[in-house]
Formats: C-alpha cells, sequence, structure tokens
C-alpha cells in the first residue's frame, strides 16, 4: 500500500569512495555551485580545476582515509542510519534520504515519494543559508516543474530556534558535561561562510545562529548550568573573508588566557563529518593541547539518537499544525 506522508531527509553530500577520482568528482559539483563559490564560471573553474582541486584532493584524501566507517563516509553512514531508523519509527511514513550533490540523488529520492499526497521536506541544516538550504530548494524548485511533480510538497526552512531542537541540543550538552565534568568554557562551533554573503545575498544564517546560541544560553542558565558559552565559526575554505571568530583561533586564545579544559559542539552539523571528526576532535584538539590546553572533548553531533529520531518528529508536527 503506498503511504500517503513522505519524508525527504536531505543532506549535503560526501566522496563515493576514498579515491582521488570520487573526491574529486565530489568537490567539482559541490564547488562549480554558485550558492556555494559565487566566482564566475570562466574565472573560476580553470583556478578550480587547475590550481585548487590538485592541491585539495591529494591534501583531503588522507584525512578522510582516517575517518572512514564500514566502507562509507561518516556523513553518509549517520544520515543512512537516522533515516533507516525514521523510517522504523514513522512506519506510516516513506522516509527518503538525498544529498545535494553526489548519491542518493535529489531527482530520483523525490520521484519515489511522488505517491505520496504530501511530502514534507527537510534540508538537514539546522542554521539557513544561501550556500546549504536554498542550494536544495532551488534544486528542487528546478526538478518539479521539470518533471510536472504536482505534490504537496511543505518546506521546513530551518529550525535554528525550535525549541525541540533546543532542548536536543541542551540535553546533549548535558549528558556530556554529566559524563564528563563540567569544562572551565563551552565552545559552539558552527560552519562559517564567506563574509560577502552575507551583505550581498541577505543571508540571513549569521542571525539564524546567534539566535541558536542565545536560545542554548538560556536554556542552559534556566537549568542552572553557567559555564561560559563561545561561540565561532570553522571550516574556512580559500582566500576571501570569512566570518569570525575562526575557531581555532578562539580555542588558541582560550589556552592562552590559561584555560585548561573545554568542551566543543557543532550545533550547525546534524550528523557528524569530516568537518567535525577530523577538523574540530582531531586537529582543533591538537592544537588546544599544544598551545596548553589539558583537556578537550569533543560533544557528538545529535546523529541517530533519540533526541535527533524525536526531534525530527516534532519537525513534522510542526509543519502539519502550521504550514
Ligand atoms: C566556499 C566554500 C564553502 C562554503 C560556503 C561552505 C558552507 C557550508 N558547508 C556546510 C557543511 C559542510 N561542509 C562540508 C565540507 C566542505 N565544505 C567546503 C566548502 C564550503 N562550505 C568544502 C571544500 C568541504 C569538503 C571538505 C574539505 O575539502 O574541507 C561538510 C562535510 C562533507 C563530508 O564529506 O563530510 C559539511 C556537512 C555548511 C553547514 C555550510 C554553510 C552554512
Ligand atoms: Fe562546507
Ligand atoms: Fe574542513
Amino acid at each position: 500500500m503506498d503511504k500517503k506522508q513522505g519524508l525527504l531527509l536531505v543532506n549535503l553530500g560526501t566522496p563515493s569512495s576514498v579515491t582521488p577520482d570520487a573526491i574529486k568528482h565530489y568537490l567539482t559539483e559541490f564547488l562549480l555551485d554558485r550558492h556555494v563559490v559565487d566566482l564566475p564560471a570562466f574565472f573560476w573553474y580553470p583556478i578550480l580545476k587547475y590550481r585548487v582541486l590538485p592541491k585539495r584532493v591529494p591534501y583531503i584524501i588522507n584525512h578522510y582515509k582516517k575517518i572512514w566507517i564500514d566502507n562509507s563516509s561518516p556523513l553518509m553512514h549517520y544520515s543512512q542510519q537516522l533515516c533507516d531508523k525514521l523510517q522504523q519509527v514513522l512506519p506510516n511514513i516513506d522516509c527518503q534520504l538525498a544529498m545535494t550533490y553526489g548519491e542518493p540523488n535529489l531527482q530520483l529520492a523525490l520521484n519515489n515519494l511522488k505517491s505520496c499526497k504530501k511530502i514534507t521536506v527537510l534540508p538537514l541544516f539546522p542554521q539557513y543559508s544561501t550556500t546549504t538550504t536554498l542550494a536544495v530548494l532551488d534544486k528542487l524548485k528546478i526538478i518539479k516543474s521539470s518533471q510536472s511533480i504536482t505534490n504537496n510538497i511543505h518546506y521546513i526552512r530551518d529550525y535554528a530556534d525550535h525549541p525541540s531542537y533546543i532542548n536536543a541540543l541542551y540535553l546533549q550538552i548535558k549528558q556530556a558535561f554529566e559524563e564528563q565534568g563540567e569544562p572551565e568554557v563551552l565552545v559552539l562551533s558552527y560552519h562559517g561562510i564567506p563574509e560577502r554573503y552575507i551583505h550581498k545575498r541577505k543571508d540571513d544564517y549569521i542571525e539564524r545562529c546567534q539566535l541558536t546560541t542565545l536560545l542554548l544560553i538560556e536554556k542552559c542558565e534556566a537549568n542552572g548550568i553557567n559555564i561560559p558559552i563561545e561561540m565561532a565559526y570553522q571550516s574556512k575554505f580559500g582566500k576571501g573573508k570569512w566570518v569570525t571568530p575562526n575557531t581555532s583561533d578562539s580555542l588558541e586564545k582560550l589556552a592562552h588566557n590559561g584555560v585548561k579544559y573545554v568542551h566543543v559542539v557543532c550545533p550547525g552539523f546534524s550528523v557528524d563529518c569530516i568537518e567535525t571528526i577530523y577538523e574540530i576532535n582531531e586537529e582543533n584538539r591538537e592544537l588546544f593541547l599544544q598551545a596548553g590546553g589539558k583537556k578537550f572533548y569533543y560533544i557528538p553531533a545529535l546523529n541517530d539518537s533519540n533526541l535527533q529520531i524525536n526531534l525530527i518528529k516534532d519537525l513534522i508536527n510542526y509543519t502539519q499544525t502550521y504550514s
């Protein structure tokens, strides 16, 4: 029997294997999208092909090799597990996973849901950005019109301030504090974006990140957790100016100021990936310890935890009620 309702989870995309070709293929598709890099193609394409990729691919392949899980990239592994678990707990909803770039293909996933009366699209980016969420929504718009898809589709723009998201993050942090001991400082690290996008495209990503931080601080304080909380931006790519403060600079500064024990959580990453497992938990850990820090704990993403499952169930109910 066809299910009446569909759920389409969309994540960014990741290399399909740890080979130079697969990584090159992934980075090419991703970095040629004007939502991600806004330079004119005639100018950017030769730079990407002849200068960026020949350096980036051999550099990043070693990082992917260190974090690969059971024959797949962590981003794929956790996204797939999340989708499978949701399918188990929501037997009346058809749950599909797609990636903005690469596989599983967005068009095929949407086609699989064609028989559903209503489809909820959930980009797995808690804070809206033109570089991620809008890239998904624009692709879907093109697919929808070219395939004459007439289903009733609800898009979840973001959930940066949704009480269930704030609560899930709070509980994840609280559990880390209980199991690992309270740190001197908690650092919230979000993926950065080029600074020019904020003004040029009216991207409200930074405001959405700031709102998540503010609500999380309020939630912690209301529950008697008064650890200092700082926010910063990670994963800078390329030469232009990106939003600050930068996560590695903030961690080094904390260590230089005598802070010995930090926890880092990445609220903008719904599942763990190269940017959290390698960049934060390997590179930034090393940086903090080298700068004089003594203990560093990375609080995992919500991944396929019950906190995440309940959050997504709430998000679906929310759109049913309000959209
Ligand atoms: C101009 C380049 C980039 C912008 C803008 C950007 C925004 C952005 N990205 C994420 C989430 C993820 N990014 C990931 C990897 C990644 N990001 C960039 C560049 C930009 N990101 C690159 C080149 C890469 C690949 C890895 C590398 O070479 O360093 C990932 C993980 C993918 C994986 O395979 O694990 C995620 C997730 C957000 C949320 C965002 C803007 C808000
Ligand atoms: Fe990125
Ligand atoms: Fe990175």
